[in-house]
């Protein structure tokens, strides 16, 4: 009998023999050398492993293949069986001659590095097994490997040896060099005689004493923060407080909240080739003080391990470097000299990319908006700093180093985008985050609960403490806030006016009563107004002493606080002061504009109208003010303006905020009131024509169509000048000219502080409205500021905003008393069966409610039970969408039995809800009956066939159904086939 025969008669047994003990091992180390003596070649083999497939199934596969090869290949599959079966089962598979020498195979196989990785490939796979990290490690290091290759060869389900061989299979798809890499690491490893198990690789001396050098530093910069520079020190371990980090709605792979880690991390990436991570986030939103983080805990050896080098950078700090510089150079200078053998040390940052991170903070302030024009590959060559900064982020320079960069949203261009690897959304402090400031801010427990009380009643200050900055501020001036009862801070320019205040007054020997204090230090704003103002117009934001005399900034001026000296890295001679923080330079700058006897007048329109054509991208605003050869200058750079848009925002909005009725008291003695009112007019008729330009763009509906308005870039910002105002003359002015039927402000970045001031100004609108504000981050205390506008609201969507069970009571309880409510939509939000009392209520009270979609949030068998209540006693309901929850067949069931005689639900989604046949049967029973519904969504329901044959018994009687969606469900093609001829509305 020929072996080729043996093999046939044997297949049983074989079969028996590799895989009766339910592991793989027997047939992988078969396949190894089978591999190493060239009886199969590397794609043979990816066809008999294929991930998933069932082992037996593979093993047929060998045999077949074996079988097919001929003679050759069975001896050597004989001499494998030899080698890996346990003595007791290897005699029933003896067959003489079979097998040839592996070693002299070797031999004919020497030729290229990849080849050796088959032809060693037993023994390889036997050495890789206790020193897979170290091997990962020389893989990262060479370039060859990324950390998802690394995560993959890691799986846990992998036993040693089946990473081992996922090692080596990933190494040859990566190619010669790295087949290299792996060969001499054994090697080295077994020259240097240490055990394979143990990490050796260390980075060269001088790059350790770097490093060590590099991270204290680091740890020195970040451990205070600057904030509090000007009144006292507070380290940030006492005061850091996790901020709300999201990746952009678009990409769901994570669920649950993300952390500092996850920066760098995997999560969220949507261009594996890029290195840049940004992170985006609001004025004051805390990017600075996350990235400050991050550089401490790397500094500390806590965080960002895999990165042997940090480097971090202010793009506010990098504008002020004239000089050109190599990369060498701005990472020398700008961060930490190395005291010995720089080539040495910058030669191994470029040898070893993966091990460095660099971190540009404020992308948006740096004077050139981002630009991929001007390319730059060499490491060594000079080039103006923003041009070394894009090449780094776009990754034509310093190829494979991670980049982290924070800008505020409204900087992001898409020539930007187009760079990233991904964005992470930095969304200031939730409500528990909030409280968790106050606590640490105020060790004394009585004080932080009175602030935390009195930010429960007043929920729009609340809402503004999700943005740290004003979180802090409010913090700060818990005296001022404590002691002003009626007329508590509402809008940013209350909460800055209340910092000035406790600033001023703090420095005093005595506290000046009434609006005293502003008169008695009038100079002093004045001086700083005319920093911040120039600073804001040219994108400065650190003056050096003679700018500060320019503007006759005195020693007592600065003594008030509100600057600070610039901590730099880069050690400098001379003394540079900057902001508390930007947008304290943008209220100072807006002082300016409103108090200052040298204000232009075309800067108040100039200031708004800039602002409103598109947001970004516009002629410079305060462009008159400038020379003209700057001028020009910033016209051909054309971007450049958009970087400054958002601090010219905010100055706007603060202008509107001073100038509001209830401030202008303050200002009797500092500026004419003539000169004021004139003033208020500007604001109040650029808010009026910025508000037209936005409603004359809608276009006119299609006929049957409802009106419909886009909210466009700067609607919301205007709407946000407009509540700084507080007079509701104004609101209802710019409302009453806006006639649509549907405002849709999705992707918005609306926010609680948004909110409250959407619902001051619609709720002025002359007829309701379908406001649609999906995908933005309204939460609970964003819903509850909304409460105002509701009236106004006949449907509301509110699609992926984080809001949960206790947002939902409040909007319902006010929505009961609302005549023109009636649709809601919520999908993707963090609803639970807390909620479905709520809706059950308004179901049963509201007679007239048409629409509830509640779809892909956390709704089971009791919260269907609960909504089934209400759903009994109402006859309005229309639409009904609970897709993507986990009602299961008994909440399938009961609202079945509620909506038996439905006469008004048209449509019913219960996609997604593990609803089985069972639950399917049961929702026959409203086709049966029901005079209304005519769509019902089963798809992915688990449903068989005997559920189907329910609800086409059901579909029998009842002509008005359209369809009944069952894509997804467990049956096979052919009853798929069948039941489709049966009955075409059944959709499969
Ligand atoms: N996570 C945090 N924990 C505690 N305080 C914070 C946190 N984030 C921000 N703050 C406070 O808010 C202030 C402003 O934050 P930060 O400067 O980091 O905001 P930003 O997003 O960088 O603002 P901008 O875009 O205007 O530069 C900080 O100085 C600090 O007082």
């Amino acid at each position: 009998m020929s072996i080729q025969e043996l093999v046939l008669r044997q297949r049983t047994e074989i079969l028996h023999a590799l895989c009766s003990s339910g592991s793989a091992e027997h047939l992988e180390r078969v396949l190894d050398i089978l591999l190493s003596q060239g009886g199969l070649i590397f794609e043979d083999y990816q066809n008999i492993q294929v991930p998933g497939r069932a082992l037996y199934t593979n093993a047929r596969q060998l045999l077949d293949l074996v079988y097919i090869k001929g003679v050759d290949t069975c001896a050597l599959f004989y001499g494998a069986l030899q080698q890996v079966l346990p003595e007791e089962q290897r005699a029933g598979f003896s067959f003489s001659g079979c097998g040839s020498n592996p070693e002299e195979k070797k031999e004919e196989h020497q030729s290229t590095c990849t080849e050796s990785l088959l032809t060693q490939r037993p023994s390889l796979v036997s050495k890789l097994q206790g020193c897979i990290e170290d091997a990962l490690k020389a893989l990262v290091i060479s370039g060859h490997f990324t950390s998802a290759d690394c995560d993959e060869v890691r799986l846990p389900i992998h036993t040693p040896s089946q990473q081992a061989r996922c090692l080596l299979n990933h190494v040859r798809s990566k190619g010669e060099s790295a087949a290299k890499v792996v060969l001499q690491y054994i090697q080295e490893k077994q020259e240097s005689g240490s055990p394979l198990n143990q990490d050796s690789w260390t980075p060269p001396k001088e790059v350790l004493k770097y490093q060590k050098k590099l991270s204290s530093s680091v740890s020195a910069q970040s451990c205070f923060l600057s904030t509090y520079g000007g009144t006292s020190h507070m380290s940030l371990d006492d005061i850091y407080t996790e901020g709300q980090l999201e990746l952009p709605d678009n990409c769901d792979d994570v669920h649950g909240p993300l952390g500092l880690k996850d920066i760098v991390g995997t999560a969220g990436t949507v261009n594996e080739e890029a290195d840049t991570v940004l992170v985006s986030g609001d004025a004051g939103g805390g990017k600075s003080t996350l990235l400050q983080r991050l550089h401490l805990l790397w500094a500390r050896g806590t965080a960002l391990q895999d990165f042997l080098l940090l480097f971090p950078f202010s793009c506010r700090k990098l504008n002020s470097e004239q000089q050109e510089l190599s990369v060498q150079e701005l990472l020398f200078q700008h961060c930490c000299w190395p005291d010995r053998e720089q080539e040495e040390i910058f030669q191994f940052i470029l040898d070893h990319p993966q091990l460095i991170l660099f971190t540009f903070d404020g992308l948006d302030e740096l004077k050139q908006g981002f630009s991929d024009e001007h390319r730059l590959c060499c490491p060594t060559q000079r080039a103006p700093v923003h041009i070394l900064l894009f090449n780094l982020i776009q990754g034509s320079l310093m190829k494979g180093v991670r980049k982290v960069v924070t800008s505020r949203p409204e900087a992001v261009s898409p020539v930007l985008k187009k760079n990233l690897r991904k964005e992470i959304l930095l969304q200031g402090f939730t409500p528990s985050g909030i409280e968790c400031f106050v606590r640490k801010h105020h060790r004394d427990p009585t004080v932080a609960a009175n602030v935390l009380e009195s930010l429960r009643t007043n929920t729009a200050l609340l809402g503004l403490c999700h943005s740290p900055v004003l979180c802090w501020i409010v913090s700060q001036c818990h005296k001022e806030l404590l002691g002003c009862g009626e007329g508590s801070p509402q809008t940013i320019t209350d909460v800055f006016l209340m910092i000035l205040q406790h600033f001023f007054q703090h420095q005093s020997s005595q506290s000046t009563m009434g609006s005293g204090w502003l008169h008695e230090h009038l100079n002093t704003v004045l001086h700083l107004g005319q920093l911040a103002f120039e600073g804001i117009e040219t994108s400065c934001y650190i003056f050096s002493g003679t700018a500060l005399e320019t503007c006759g900034v005195t020693d007592t001026d600065i003594c008030m606080g509100f600057l600070i000296q610039s901590r730099d890295l880069s050690s400098t001679l001379s003394q540079r002061f900057e902001f508390l923080h930007v947008i304290m330079q943008c209220f100072f700058a807006a002082l300016h504009i409103v108090l200052s006897k040298n204000t232009d007048r075309s800067t108040i329109p100039k200031l708004f109208e800039t602002q409103n054509m598109t947001g970004l991208r516009s002629s410079t605003c305060f462009g008159v003010c400038l020379p003209s050869a700057d001028q020009q200058e910033q016209a051909l750079k054309g971007e450049a303006t958009s970087a400054k848009t958002p601090n010219l925002q905010i100055t706007a909005t603060f202008v509107s905020g001073l100038l509001s009725q209830r401030h202008r008291s303050l200002w009797l003695h500092c500026c004419p009131s003539a000169v004021m009112e004139k003033r208020v007019k500007q604001v109040v008729r650029c808010l009026s024509k910025g508000m037209q330009k936005h409603f004359k763009s809608i276009p006119q509906p299609v006929e049957g169509e409802k009106k419909s308005m886009h909210a466009m870039p700067g609607f919301v910002w205007l709407i946000k000048c407009i509540y700084e105002m507080q007079e509701s003359r104004i609101a209802k002015d710019a409302m009453s000219k806006l006639e649509v039927d549907h405002l849709k402000l999705t992707y918005c970045n609306i926010g609680p502080v948004e909110c409250t001031a959407l619902a001051y100004v619609l709720q002025h609108l002359r007829n309701p409205v379908g406001l649609q504000l999906d995908n933005n981050s309204v939460g609970d205390v964003g819903v509850e500021q909304l409460l105002p506008c509701m009236p106004i609201c006949n449907s509301l969507y509110l699609r992926n905003n984080n809001i949960t069970d206790e947002g939902i009571r409040k909007l319902l309880a006010k929505g009961l008393q609302c005549d023109s409510f009636r649709k809601i939509a919520l999908f993707n939000n963090k609803l639970t069966d807390a909620c479905t009392q709520h809706f059950s209520h308004l179901l049963k009270t509201k007679q007239d409610f048409l629409s509830l979609r509640l779809g892909n949030n956390n709704i089971t068998e009791e919260g269907a039970k609960q909504l089934a209540e209400g759903l009994k006693y109402n006859h309005s309901l229309q639409y009904l969408g609970l897709w993507g929850n986990k009602i299961g067949d008994a909440g399938a069931e009961a609202l079945a039995s509620a909506l038996e005689n439905t006469t008004s639900l048209v449509w019913l989604s219960l996609v997604g809800n593990g609803v089985g046949s069972a639950g399917a049967c049961a929702l026959a029973n409203i086709i049966k009956n029901s005079t209304s519904l005519e769509e019902l969504w089963l798809t992915e329901n688990c449903i068989t066939k005997s559920g189907v044959e329910c609800l086409m018994q059901a579909l029998e009687h009842n002509t008005r159904m359209k369809s009944v969606w069952l894509i997804n469900n467990g049956l096979s093609l052919e009853e798929v086939e069948e039941l489709t001829q049966r009955e075409s509305r059944l959709i499969f």
